[in-house]
């Protein structure tokens, strides 16, 4: 459903990317991995539109999205819980809920009600302001708003960072429940461990470029890669 080819580019003068590959096919997860600052927010933005490549080829359901502004390609049904949550301090968890909620290209399978059974505290926390949330509570309502759109692919970019363990735990449970429902997903995480339970497939990326890619198994054995490219 989605296919990135041969990415190169960055920001300005800045190559950042010289060749990243990442595909998902219908329901399937995938983990995008790699060492700090190699590359994969950037490729992350060229999926979601925020950055144009200089060089390559996405396609998505189809088409080409190379060029295509942001919003469009969020409406054609690419959803983002972005690096860093990104949340409006002043606005409500219900505003959040309520503003993000639409009917996606995939129907209106995530309706206020479901996310809210997804993420219970959310529902005890509906008329406080975004800013008055923990970091975990506020990852949930990213997390809740982009299903609200009913994405047909939800990117996370670094979804459990920063988070005390427990309520890493808690995020990838419901990561694991949205993925089980036939989503297709793309995470970027640290969490190999974690990423090992709920991935089918793995991209690596070093310097800009994907360097290995297989099914979560092969993943699992390939002590090398994990020794060569992600420092584990
Ligand atoms: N807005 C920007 N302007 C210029 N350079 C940038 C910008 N954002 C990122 N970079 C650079 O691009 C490179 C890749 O960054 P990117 O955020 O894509 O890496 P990453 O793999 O997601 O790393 P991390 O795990 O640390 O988030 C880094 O060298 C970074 O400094």
């Amino acid at each position: 459903m989605l296919s990135a080819c041969k990415l190169q580019g960055g920001y300005g003068a800045v190559q950042v990317l010289f060749g990243a590959d990442v595909q998902v096919d219908e329901g399937q997860v995938v983990a995008l991995v790699g060492r700090n600052g190699m590359g994969k927010t950037t490729t992350i933005r060229m999926l979601t539109g925020e950055l144009v490549p200089r060089d390559g080829e996405i396609s998505f359901a189809g088409q080409s999205i190379v060029g295509v502004p942001e919003f469009r390609i969020a409406r054609l049904g690419i959803g983002l819980v972005p690096e860093g949550r990104q949340v409006f301090p002043n606005l409500t968890v219900e505003e959040h809920l309520t503003v993000a909620a639409r009917a996606g290209e995939g129907g209106r399978a995530w309706t206020v009600e479901r996310v809210l059974d997804l993420f219970p505290r959310l529902g005890e926390r509906q008329k406080q302001f975004a800013k008055t949330l923990s970091g975990g509570e506020q990852q949930m309502l990213a997390i809740g708003r982009a299903l609200l759109t009913n994405p047909r692919l939800l990117i996370l970019d670094e979804a459990t960072e920063g988070l005390a363990p427990l309520v890493r735990r808690e995020i990838w449970m419901c990561l694991e429940a949205v993925a089980k429902t036939g989503l297709s997903v793309i995470v970027v995480d640290k969490n190999i461990k974690a990423l090992c339970r709920i991935a089918h497939r793995f991209f690596v990326l070093s310097k800009g470029k994907t360097v290995w890619t297989g099914n979560a198994s092969e993943f699992a054995e390939a002590a090398d890669v994990h020794r060569q490219y992600l420092g584990v």
